[in-house]
């Protein structure tokens, strides 16, 4: 479509209009040169309708600014982008590295035990816990997470963004009918009941002059100070802790699944990361963010990774806050934003021949780690992924420790590997696929 309209143009996304942008040029000149326009959020209809009976999915305007810095500065107290936090990461993956000890090399699916461990590293910041991998609800919160993610993601949940008008209030009638519609609605209920107990079991615990432990404590006591000034509720933090356990779980999970698929179907890249891990960091020491200069190659794969997948092709939608003149259009204020980060990742502008994987595009001339300014897989901006920093901490953390305990075996050559994503929608969502993971 870009290349028949240009980089911005706008179409009728089933009854709504809707703004594209493709291409690094200009979804950078609208999300960072007119950062304040662009940094309302559009909607996630099958999200917000779905879970969310009490207004929006995702906050807006005052609401947004207060819970965002709430949310930034709550999660940087508990140790997020710091050292204690990297700590805690490094013992998940020794939690991770002994859950993969006891397959015993035998052939396995690894999507959900990778999600467990990322989803674990948000319990911690969130509730002050982890959880057992074999613990049933635990289970159970991480498929859901990843399973809306799915769900979001089909053909189905595609049409019901697309219509969201009255095909898809039809659908309420119809629900009963729609066997996607009904998963969704489990797993974000699942979700939604876990936060919701948790919150709970905090408040019955609240001792408000005892230091804050975890987000949740931190604003069930800033609630009673600061609900009336802010105008912000109950309901905005349960929202808010659904958002990060969500957003904390199923996104990393399926980066690092895509990085073990790319392991196997390229084998001399394994056996590259594993020469570097071993002259760089040797086999005993655990791999901590000091040693990411030392592994310009490693870091080199997980650009390559995120770039190659785009997790969230289309982005998440944003709105104008104010009406707006952007490259000749006269917007509306509200009208609603698609960022390509698909067409970013994969701007022929930034990356030659994007549709090759190929960690070596950044890496310079005597192989050092070389940045590349349309690398967004989180976006850019005001709304700027909240997450960020922890993802990629998470990312680096667990591949390196992964990949300095074991060796990753598929039963299937090479050749017969597919990249291809299983469906892909709001999100690329990975193939499945099985391997052993070997001892060293
Ligand atoms: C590979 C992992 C991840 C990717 C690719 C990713 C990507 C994104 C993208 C593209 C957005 C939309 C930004 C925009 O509007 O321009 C976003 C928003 C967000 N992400 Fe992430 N994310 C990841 C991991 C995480 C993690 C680990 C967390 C939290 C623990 C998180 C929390 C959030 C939140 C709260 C928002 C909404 C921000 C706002 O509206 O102010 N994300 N993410």
């Amino acid at each position: 479509l870009s290349a028949r309209y240009g980089p911005v143009f706008t179409v009728y996304l089933g009854s709504r209009p809707i703004v594209i942008l493709s291409g690094y040029e200009a979804v950078k000149e609208a999300l960072v040169d007119q950062a304040e326009a662009f940094s309302g959020r559009g909607k996630v209809a099958t999200l917000e309708k779905t879970f969310n009976q009490h207004g929006v999915f995702f906050a807006n305007g005052e609401q947004w600014k207060y819970l965002r810095k709430f949310t930034t500065l709550s999660l940087r107290n508990l140790g997020m982008g710091k050292k204690e936090g990297e700590e805690q990461i490094q013992e998940e993956a020794r939690y991770l590295v002994e859950a993969l000890q006891n397959t015993q090399g035998s052939l396995l699916d690894p999507s959900l035990l990778l999600s467990q461990a990322v989803s674990n590293v948000t319990c911690i910041l969130l509730f002050g816990s982890r959880f057992d991998y074999e613990d049933e609800k635990f289970r159970a919160v991480v498929l859901a997470a990843a399973g809306t993610l799915k769900e979001i993601s089909t053909s189905w949940g595609q049409l019901c963004e697309m219509f969201l008008g009255p095909l898809y209030y039809l659908s309420d009638i119809l629900q009963h009918l729609s066997a996607p519609h009904s998963r969704l609605t489990d797993h974000l209920s699942t979700l939604a009941t876990f936060v919701s107990g948790q919150i709970q079991q905090h408040q019955e615990k609240l001792e408000p002059q005892a230091p804050v432990r975890d987000f949740v404590d931190d604003f069930l006591v800033k609630m009673g100070q600061e609900e009336k000034a802010s105008g912000s509720d109950h309901t905005d933090f349960l929202l808010t802790a659904v958002n990060l356990l969500f957003g904390g779980t199923a996104t990393v999970g399926a980066t690092l699944k895509y990085a073990f698929l790319l392991l196997l179907k390229y084998p001399e890249v394994q056996d590259r990361i594993q020469e570097e891990l071993g002259q760089e960091l040797g086999w005993e020491r655990a791999p901590s963010l000091v040693d990411r200069g030392r592994l310009p190659y490693t870091d080199a794969f997980l650009h390559e990774v995120q770039r190659f997948l785009a997790l969230l092709p289309m982005g998440v939608p944003r709105a104008l806050t104010k009406p707006t003149s952007f490259r000749g259009y006269d917007l509306p204020q509200g009208i609603e934003v698609f960022p390509l980060l698909g067409s970013v990742l994969h701007d022929p502008e930034f990356f030659e021949r994007p549709e090759e994987f190929d960690p070596s595009r950044f890496l310079d001339a005597d192989g050092q780690f070389k940045k590349n300014e349309a690398f967004l897989p989180f976006s850019l901006g005001k709304r700027i992924c909240l997450g960020e920093g922890l993802a990629r901490t998470e990312l680096f953390l667990f591949f390196t420790t992964i990949l300095q305990n074991f060796s990753l075996e598929s039963p299937s050559p090479p050749g017969a590997l597919s990249l291809q994503p299983a469906i892909s929608g709001f999100a690329n969502i990975p193939p499945t696929f099985q391997l052993r993971f070997r001892p060293h």
